[in-house]
Protein backbone atom coordinates (compact mmCIF):
# COMPACT_ATOMS: atom_id res chain seq x y z
CA UNK A 1 0.00 0.00 0.00
CA UNK A 2 1.70 3.28 -1.33
CA UNK A 3 1.98 6.50 1.69
CA UNK A 4 -0.95 8.01 -0.18
CA UNK A 5 -3.25 4.49 0.48
CA UNK A 6 -1.94 4.60 3.72
CA UNK A 7 -3.19 7.66 4.90
CA UNK A 8 -5.61 7.71 7.97
CA UNK A 9 -8.53 9.76 7.65
CA UNK A 10 -8.00 13.43 9.22
CA UNK A 11 -11.30 14.15 9.67
CA UNK A 12 -13.19 12.09 12.56
CA UNK A 13 -16.24 10.16 11.48
CA UNK A 14 -17.42 9.50 14.66
CA UNK A 15 -16.34 12.94 16.27
CA UNK A 16 -19.80 14.33 15.45
CA UNK A 17 -22.88 12.16 16.02
CA UNK A 18 -25.15 14.83 14.47
CA UNK A 19 -23.47 14.60 11.18
CA UNK A 20 -26.03 13.67 7.97
CA UNK A 21 -25.48 9.99 6.88
CA UNK A 22 -26.66 8.21 4.31
CA UNK A 23 -27.05 4.77 4.08
CA UNK A 24 -28.49 3.07 1.08
CA UNK A 25 -30.06 -0.06 1.15
CA UNK A 26 -30.77 0.78 5.15
CA UNK A 27 -33.66 -2.73 5.00
CA UNK A 28 -30.94 -5.64 4.11
CA UNK A 29 -29.33 -7.59 5.52
CA UNK A 30 -25.69 -4.94 5.74
CA UNK A 31 -27.59 -1.84 5.15
CA UNK A 32 -30.01 -2.72 8.39
CA UNK A 33 -26.80 -4.29 10.48
CA UNK A 34 -25.15 -0.85 9.57
CA UNK A 35 -27.88 0.86 11.04
CA UNK A 36 -27.88 -0.90 13.71
CA UNK A 37 -23.98 0.07 14.43
CA UNK A 38 -24.42 3.74 14.20
CA UNK A 39 -27.33 3.83 16.17
CA UNK A 40 -25.40 1.81 18.44
CA UNK A 41 -23.04 4.39 18.42
CA UNK A 42 -25.30 7.16 19.02
CA UNK A 43 -25.60 8.81 15.47
CA UNK A 44 -28.94 10.65 15.79
CA UNK A 45 -29.18 11.73 12.04
CA UNK A 46 -29.29 8.76 9.49
CA UNK A 47 -30.85 9.58 6.14
CA UNK A 48 -32.75 6.31 5.37
CA UNK A 49 -34.66 5.68 2.09
CA UNK A 50 -36.83 2.54 0.84
CA UNK A 51 -36.13 1.09 -2.72
CA UNK A 52 -39.93 2.42 -2.63
CA UNK A 53 -39.05 6.21 -2.18
CA UNK A 54 -36.31 6.39 -3.82
CA UNK A 55 -35.21 4.07 -6.81
CA UNK A 56 -31.59 4.80 -6.91
CA UNK A 57 -31.48 3.79 -10.69
CA UNK A 58 -33.48 6.72 -11.66
CA UNK A 59 -30.40 9.62 -11.75
CA UNK A 60 -32.62 12.57 -11.57
CA UNK A 61 -34.50 12.14 -8.64
CA UNK A 62 -30.94 10.74 -7.11
CA UNK A 63 -29.86 14.50 -8.21
CA UNK A 64 -32.74 15.88 -6.42
CA UNK A 65 -32.88 13.43 -3.08
CA UNK A 66 -29.19 14.85 -2.91
CA UNK A 67 -29.72 18.04 -3.27
CA UNK A 68 -32.09 18.65 -1.05
CA UNK A 69 -31.17 16.46 2.12
CA UNK A 70 -26.77 17.09 1.45
CA UNK A 71 -26.10 14.04 3.57
CA UNK A 72 -22.02 14.71 4.65
CA UNK A 73 -21.55 11.10 5.05
CA UNK A 74 -22.23 8.27 2.22
CA UNK A 75 -22.24 4.83 2.94
CA UNK A 76 -23.03 2.34 -0.37
CA UNK A 77 -25.21 -0.52 0.80
CA UNK A 78 -27.89 -0.56 -1.61
CA UNK A 79 -27.12 -2.90 -4.74
CA UNK A 80 -28.90 -5.66 -6.70
CA UNK A 81 -27.52 -8.80 -4.32
CA UNK A 82 -27.95 -12.70 -4.58
CA UNK A 83 -26.20 -15.66 -4.83
CA UNK A 84 -25.15 -18.30 -7.46
CA UNK A 85 -28.30 -18.88 -9.14
CA UNK A 86 -29.48 -15.82 -9.54
CA UNK A 87 -26.27 -14.08 -10.96
CA UNK A 88 -26.65 -16.71 -13.52
CA UNK A 89 -29.82 -16.22 -14.07
CA UNK A 90 -30.34 -12.65 -14.80
CA UNK A 91 -27.20 -11.07 -15.57
CA UNK A 92 -28.43 -7.70 -17.15
CA UNK A 93 -29.98 -7.05 -14.20
CA UNK A 94 -27.24 -7.88 -11.91
CA UNK A 95 -24.77 -5.84 -14.07
CA UNK A 96 -27.43 -2.76 -15.49
CA UNK A 97 -28.80 -1.94 -11.66
CA UNK A 98 -25.44 -1.93 -10.11
CA UNK A 99 -23.59 0.08 -12.08
CA UNK A 100 -26.88 2.36 -12.58
CA UNK A 101 -27.38 2.30 -8.66
CA UNK A 102 -23.23 3.09 -7.76
CA UNK A 103 -22.74 5.85 -10.56
CA UNK A 104 -26.30 7.59 -9.49
CA UNK A 105 -25.08 6.98 -5.54
CA UNK A 106 -21.21 8.52 -6.04
CA UNK A 107 -21.45 10.90 -8.24
CA UNK A 108 -24.53 12.88 -6.74
CA UNK A 109 -22.85 12.39 -3.25
CA UNK A 110 -19.34 14.12 -4.97
CA UNK A 111 -21.34 16.95 -6.57
CA UNK A 112 -23.77 17.97 -3.43
CA UNK A 113 -20.73 18.23 -1.32
CA UNK A 114 -20.09 14.85 0.90
CA UNK A 115 -17.01 14.48 3.06
CA UNK A 116 -16.56 10.86 2.64
CA UNK A 117 -18.58 8.30 0.55
CA UNK A 118 -17.85 4.37 1.31
CA UNK A 119 -18.55 1.98 -1.20
CA UNK A 120 -19.13 -1.90 -0.96
CA UNK A 121 -17.96 -4.40 -3.79
CA UNK A 122 -17.70 -8.45 -3.17
CA UNK A 123 -14.59 -10.85 -3.07
CA UNK A 124 -16.48 -12.03 -6.27
CA UNK A 125 -14.56 -9.42 -7.68
CA UNK A 126 -11.21 -11.30 -8.32
CA UNK A 127 -10.10 -13.50 -11.08
CA UNK A 128 -11.92 -17.25 -10.24
CA UNK A 129 -8.05 -18.90 -9.82
CA UNK A 130 -6.79 -15.85 -7.90
CA UNK A 131 -3.80 -16.83 -5.55
CA UNK A 132 -5.15 -17.87 -2.01
CA UNK A 133 -5.40 -15.97 0.06
CA UNK A 134 -6.15 -13.06 -2.19
CA UNK A 135 -4.67 -10.01 -2.08
CA UNK A 136 -6.32 -6.88 -2.92
CA UNK A 137 -3.79 -6.25 -6.16
CA UNK A 138 -4.96 -9.90 -7.34
CA UNK A 139 -7.81 -7.18 -8.89
CA UNK A 140 -8.20 -7.53 -12.59
CA UNK A 141 -4.74 -10.24 -13.56
CA UNK A 142 -7.21 -13.17 -14.46
CA UNK A 143 -10.67 -14.30 -15.79
CA UNK A 144 -13.78 -13.48 -13.76
CA UNK A 145 -16.04 -16.69 -12.50
CA UNK A 146 -18.78 -16.92 -15.23
CA UNK A 147 -21.41 -17.47 -12.96
CA UNK A 148 -20.94 -13.97 -11.49
CA UNK A 149 -18.41 -12.26 -13.69
CA UNK A 150 -21.71 -9.32 -14.79
CA UNK A 151 -21.85 -8.49 -10.77
CA UNK A 152 -17.90 -8.56 -10.55
CA UNK A 153 -17.49 -6.07 -13.48
CA UNK A 154 -20.24 -3.86 -12.35
CA UNK A 155 -18.66 -3.70 -8.54
CA UNK A 156 -15.28 -3.43 -10.33
CA UNK A 157 -16.28 -0.23 -12.12
CA UNK A 158 -17.47 0.98 -8.54
CA UNK A 159 -13.99 0.91 -7.53
CA UNK A 160 -12.58 1.99 -10.12
CA UNK A 161 -14.97 5.02 -10.08
CA UNK A 162 -14.39 5.77 -6.32
CA UNK A 163 -10.58 6.09 -7.31
CA UNK A 164 -11.02 8.21 -10.22
CA UNK A 165 -13.12 10.38 -8.41
CA UNK A 166 -10.32 10.79 -5.46
CA UNK A 167 -7.90 11.18 -8.37
CA UNK A 168 -9.03 13.61 -10.46
CA UNK A 169 -11.34 15.74 -7.37
CA UNK A 170 -9.40 14.59 -4.58
CA UNK A 171 -12.51 13.63 -2.69
CA UNK A 172 -12.58 10.82 -0.12
CA UNK A 173 -14.13 7.89 -1.76
CA UNK A 174 -13.35 4.36 -0.09
CA UNK A 175 -14.11 0.90 -1.00
CA UNK A 176 -14.55 -1.97 1.31
CA UNK A 177 -14.61 -5.48 -0.43
CA UNK A 178 -16.51 -7.81 1.93
CA UNK A 179 -16.19 -11.94 1.59
CA UNK A 180 -19.80 -13.35 2.23
CA UNK A 181 -22.28 -12.45 4.77
CA UNK A 182 -24.63 -13.79 6.49
CA UNK A 183 -27.09 -12.69 9.69
CA UNK A 184 -30.12 -11.13 10.24
CA UNK A 185 -32.54 -9.56 7.68
CA UNK A 186 -30.45 -11.73 5.13
CA UNK A 187 -32.20 -12.41 2.07
CA UNK A 188 -33.53 -16.59 2.28
CA UNK A 189 -35.47 -16.65 -0.98
CA UNK A 190 -35.54 -20.29 -1.90
CA UNK A 191 -33.66 -19.93 -5.26
CA UNK A 192 -32.22 -16.35 -5.47
CA UNK A 193 -30.66 -16.15 -1.91
CA UNK A 194 -26.86 -17.09 -0.78
CA UNK A 195 -26.19 -20.30 0.29
CA UNK A 196 -26.31 -20.13 3.57
CA UNK A 197 -29.57 -18.67 4.33
CA UNK A 198 -30.57 -20.59 1.67
CA UNK A 199 -29.41 -24.08 3.72
CA UNK A 200 -31.03 -22.49 6.98
CA UNK A 201 -34.28 -21.82 5.67
CA UNK A 202 -34.59 -25.55 3.70
CA UNK A 203 -33.37 -27.53 6.48
CA UNK A 204 -35.55 -25.30 8.91
CA UNK A 205 -38.85 -26.35 6.52
CA UNK A 206 -37.38 -29.59 6.32
CA UNK A 207 -37.21 -30.58 10.20
CA UNK A 208 -40.65 -28.58 10.94
CA UNK A 209 -42.17 -30.90 7.67
CA UNK A 210 -40.68 -34.37 8.79
CA UNK A 211 -38.86 -35.07 5.42
CA UNK A 212 -36.51 -37.57 5.19
CA UNK A 213 -33.52 -35.83 3.30
CA UNK A 214 -32.28 -32.39 2.13
CA UNK A 215 -30.88 -31.97 -1.44
CA UNK A 216 -27.62 -29.31 -1.46
CA UNK A 217 -26.13 -27.95 -4.72
CA UNK A 218 -23.05 -28.63 -6.12
CA UNK A 219 -20.75 -31.23 -4.61
CA UNK A 220 -19.81 -29.48 -1.07
CA UNK A 221 -16.25 -29.10 -2.45
CA UNK A 222 -16.28 -25.55 -2.70
CA UNK A 223 -14.76 -23.30 0.01
CA UNK A 224 -16.24 -20.38 0.99
CA UNK A 225 -15.14 -17.37 3.21
CA UNK A 226 -17.77 -16.27 5.55
CA UNK A 227 -17.76 -13.04 7.75
CA UNK A 228 -21.26 -11.84 10.51
CA UNK A 229 -22.90 -8.77 8.76
CA UNK A 230 -22.25 -7.37 12.27
CA UNK A 231 -18.42 -7.62 11.91
CA UNK A 232 -18.87 -5.99 8.43
CA UNK A 233 -20.82 -2.95 9.86
CA UNK A 234 -17.93 -2.60 12.93
CA UNK A 235 -15.56 -3.01 9.68
CA UNK A 236 -17.49 -0.42 7.97
CA UNK A 237 -17.21 2.42 10.70
CA UNK A 238 -13.61 1.73 11.31
CA UNK A 239 -12.82 2.07 7.67
CA UNK A 240 -14.76 5.66 7.22
CA UNK A 241 -12.96 6.46 10.98
CA UNK A 242 -9.59 4.96 10.03
CA UNK A 243 -9.30 4.77 6.26
CA UNK A 244 -8.96 7.44 3.22
CA UNK A 245 -6.60 5.95 0.21
CA UNK A 246 -6.64 4.55 -2.79
CA UNK A 247 -7.22 0.83 -3.06
CA UNK A 248 -9.84 -0.78 -1.55
CA UNK A 249 -9.90 -3.34 1.70
CA UNK A 250 -10.59 -6.71 1.64
CA UNK A 251 -12.92 -7.57 4.39
CA UNK A 252 -13.03 -11.18 5.56
CA UNK A 253 -12.66 -13.27 8.56
CA UNK A 254 -9.87 -15.16 7.04
CA UNK A 255 -11.40 -18.85 8.29
CA UNK A 256 -13.32 -20.89 5.26
CA UNK A 257 -15.03 -23.91 5.32
CA UNK A 258 -16.37 -26.73 2.36
CA UNK A 259 -20.16 -26.09 1.43
CA UNK A 260 -20.30 -29.75 2.84
CA UNK A 261 -18.60 -28.30 6.11
CA UNK A 262 -21.34 -25.83 6.12
CA UNK A 263 -24.16 -28.11 5.34
CA UNK A 264 -23.29 -30.53 8.33
CA UNK A 265 -23.20 -27.03 10.33
CA UNK A 266 -26.46 -25.70 9.38
CA UNK A 267 -27.69 -29.80 10.01
CA UNK A 268 -26.36 -29.88 13.41
CA UNK A 269 -27.57 -26.11 14.37
CA UNK A 270 -31.20 -26.10 13.16
CA UNK A 271 -31.22 -29.71 14.49
CA UNK A 272 -32.30 -31.38 11.03
CA UNK A 273 -32.14 -35.86 11.44
CA UNK A 274 -32.68 -36.68 7.71
CA UNK A 275 -29.81 -36.86 5.29
CA UNK A 276 -27.73 -34.45 3.01
CA UNK A 277 -28.55 -35.31 -1.23
CA UNK A 278 -25.86 -33.46 -3.25
CA UNK A 279 -27.81 -31.61 -6.48
CA UNK A 280 -24.63 -31.84 -9.20
CA UNK A 281 -26.54 -30.46 -11.85
CA UNK A 282 -26.11 -27.22 -9.92
CA UNK A 283 -23.00 -24.70 -10.42
CA UNK A 284 -20.32 -24.95 -7.81
CA UNK A 285 -19.15 -21.27 -8.43
CA UNK A 286 -15.71 -20.63 -7.96
CA UNK A 287 -13.89 -23.12 -6.10
CA UNK A 288 -12.08 -20.91 -3.59
CA UNK A 289 -12.37 -17.47 -2.64
CA UNK A 290 -10.38 -16.94 0.57
CA UNK A 291 -9.38 -12.85 1.04
CA UNK A 292 -6.23 -11.63 2.34
CA UNK A 293 -7.36 -9.12 4.63
CA UNK A 294 -3.93 -8.29 6.55
CA UNK A 295 -4.18 -4.89 5.12
CA UNK A 296 -7.03 -4.16 7.35
CA UNK A 297 -5.88 -6.20 10.31
CA UNK A 298 -2.53 -4.16 10.01
CA UNK A 299 -4.68 -0.78 10.57
CA UNK A 300 -6.34 -2.35 13.86
CA UNK A 301 -9.88 -4.07 12.74
CA UNK A 302 -10.30 -7.68 13.47
CA UNK A 303 -13.48 -9.63 12.90
CA UNK A 304 -15.65 -10.88 16.63
CA UNK A 305 -17.96 -13.32 16.11
CA UNK A 306 -17.12 -17.09 15.06
CA UNK A 307 -19.32 -19.44 12.48
CA UNK A 308 -20.77 -21.09 15.02
CA UNK A 309 -21.78 -18.51 17.25
CA UNK A 310 -22.86 -16.62 13.99
CA UNK A 311 -25.07 -19.63 12.59
CA UNK A 312 -26.36 -20.34 16.30
CA UNK A 313 -27.51 -16.62 16.60
CA UNK A 314 -28.89 -16.39 13.21
CA UNK A 315 -31.04 -19.11 13.41
CA UNK A 316 -32.11 -18.19 16.40
CA UNK A 317 -33.15 -14.51 14.68
CA UNK A 318 -34.85 -16.67 12.03
CA UNK A 319 -37.10 -18.64 14.74
CA UNK A 320 -38.31 -15.00 15.85
CA UNK A 321 -38.51 -12.88 12.93
CA UNK A 322 -39.38 -14.94 9.68
CA UNK A 323 -42.64 -16.51 8.54
CA UNK A 324 -42.44 -20.33 9.67
N1 LIG B 1 -24.78 -10.61 1.09
C1 LIG B 1 -23.51 -10.91 0.85
O1 LIG B 1 -23.08 -12.06 1.05
C2 LIG B 1 -22.57 -9.86 0.36
C3 LIG B 1 -23.00 -8.55 0.07
N2 LIG B 1 -22.07 -7.64 -0.38
C4 LIG B 1 -22.48 -6.27 -0.74
O2 LIG B 1 -23.15 -5.63 0.32
C5 LIG B 1 -24.12 -4.72 -0.21
C6 LIG B 1 -25.48 -5.03 0.40
O3 LIG B 1 -25.79 -6.37 0.14
P1 LIG B 1 -26.97 -7.08 0.98
O4 LIG B 1 -27.30 -6.24 2.15
O5 LIG B 1 -26.56 -8.50 1.15
O6 LIG B 1 -28.17 -7.02 -0.06
P2 LIG B 1 -29.73 -6.97 0.24
O7 LIG B 1 -30.40 -7.45 -0.99
O8 LIG B 1 -30.02 -7.61 1.56
O9 LIG B 1 -30.00 -5.39 0.41
C7 LIG B 1 -29.87 -4.55 -0.70
C8 LIG B 1 -30.72 -3.33 -0.43
O10 LIG B 1 -30.65 -2.46 -1.55
C9 LIG B 1 -31.96 -2.05 -1.88
N3 LIG B 1 -32.08 -1.76 -3.31
C10 LIG B 1 -31.94 -2.62 -4.34
N4 LIG B 1 -32.15 -1.97 -5.50
C11 LIG B 1 -32.44 -0.68 -5.18
C12 LIG B 1 -32.76 0.47 -5.94
N5 LIG B 1 -32.85 0.42 -7.27
N6 LIG B 1 -33.00 1.62 -5.29
C13 LIG B 1 -32.94 1.68 -3.94
N7 LIG B 1 -32.62 0.63 -3.15
C14 LIG B 1 -32.38 -0.54 -3.79
C15 LIG B 1 -32.84 -3.23 -1.50
O11 LIG B 1 -34.18 -2.81 -1.33
P3 LIG B 1 -35.36 -3.80 -1.86
O12 LIG B 1 -35.07 -5.14 -1.23
O13 LIG B 1 -36.60 -3.15 -1.35
O14 LIG B 1 -35.25 -3.84 -3.35
C16 LIG B 1 -32.18 -3.67 -0.20
O15 LIG B 1 -32.67 -2.92 0.88
C17 LIG B 1 -24.09 -4.88 -1.71
O16 LIG B 1 -23.27 -3.88 -2.27
C18 LIG B 1 -23.45 -6.25 -1.89
O17 LIG B 1 -22.75 -6.31 -3.12
C19 LIG B 1 -20.75 -7.95 -0.53
C20 LIG B 1 -20.31 -9.22 -0.25
C21 LIG B 1 -21.18 -10.26 0.21
C1 LIG C 1 -21.07 -13.10 -2.02
C2 LIG C 1 -20.93 -13.79 -3.37
O1 LIG C 1 -21.95 -14.72 -3.56
C3 LIG C 1 -22.07 -15.28 -4.84
O2 LIG C 1 -21.06 -16.22 -5.02
P1 LIG C 1 -21.11 -17.61 -4.26
O3 LIG C 1 -20.33 -17.47 -3.00
O4 LIG C 1 -20.71 -18.70 -5.21
O5 LIG C 1 -22.65 -17.74 -3.95
P2 LIG C 1 -23.61 -18.74 -3.21
O6 LIG C 1 -23.59 -18.38 -1.75
O7 LIG C 1 -24.90 -18.68 -3.92
O8 LIG C 1 -23.00 -20.22 -3.47
C4 LIG C 1 -21.90 -20.67 -2.77
C5 LIG C 1 -21.76 -22.17 -2.98
O9 LIG C 1 -22.82 -22.81 -2.24
C6 LIG C 1 -23.39 -23.85 -3.04
N1 LIG C 1 -24.78 -24.10 -2.61
C7 LIG C 1 -25.21 -25.28 -2.08
N2 LIG C 1 -26.54 -25.21 -1.84
C8 LIG C 1 -26.94 -23.96 -2.19
C9 LIG C 1 -28.20 -23.32 -2.16
O10 LIG C 1 -29.24 -23.89 -1.77
N3 LIG C 1 -28.21 -22.00 -2.56
C10 LIG C 1 -27.11 -21.36 -2.99
N4 LIG C 1 -27.20 -20.06 -3.35
N5 LIG C 1 -25.87 -21.96 -3.06
C11 LIG C 1 -25.81 -23.25 -2.66
C12 LIG C 1 -23.28 -23.29 -4.45
O11 LIG C 1 -23.42 -24.34 -5.37
C13 LIG C 1 -21.90 -22.68 -4.42
O12 LIG C 1 -20.94 -23.68 -4.61
C14 LIG C 1 -21.93 -14.34 -5.97
O13 LIG C 1 -22.93 -14.66 -6.87
C15 LIG C 1 -21.98 -12.94 -5.46
O14 LIG C 1 -23.25 -12.62 -4.99
C16 LIG C 1 -20.99 -12.76 -4.41
O15 LIG C 1 -20.27 -11.79 -4.39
Amino acid sequence: MGSQDAALSSSSFLDDKSAKVFVSGHRGLVGSAIVRKLTELGFTNLILRSHAELDLTRQSDVEAFFASTKPEYVIVAAAKVGGIHANNTYPADFIAINLQIQTNVIDSAYRNGAKKLLFLGSSCIYPKFAPQPIPEDALLTGPLEPTNEWYAIAKIAGIKMCQAYRIQHKWDAISGMPTNLYGPNDNFHPENSHVLPALMRRFHEAKVNGAKEVVVWGTGSPLREFLHVDDLADAVVFMMEKYSGLEHLNVGSGKEVTIKELAESMKEVVGFEGDLVWDSTKPDGTPRKLMDSSKLAALGWTPKVSLKDGLVDTYKWYLENVKQ
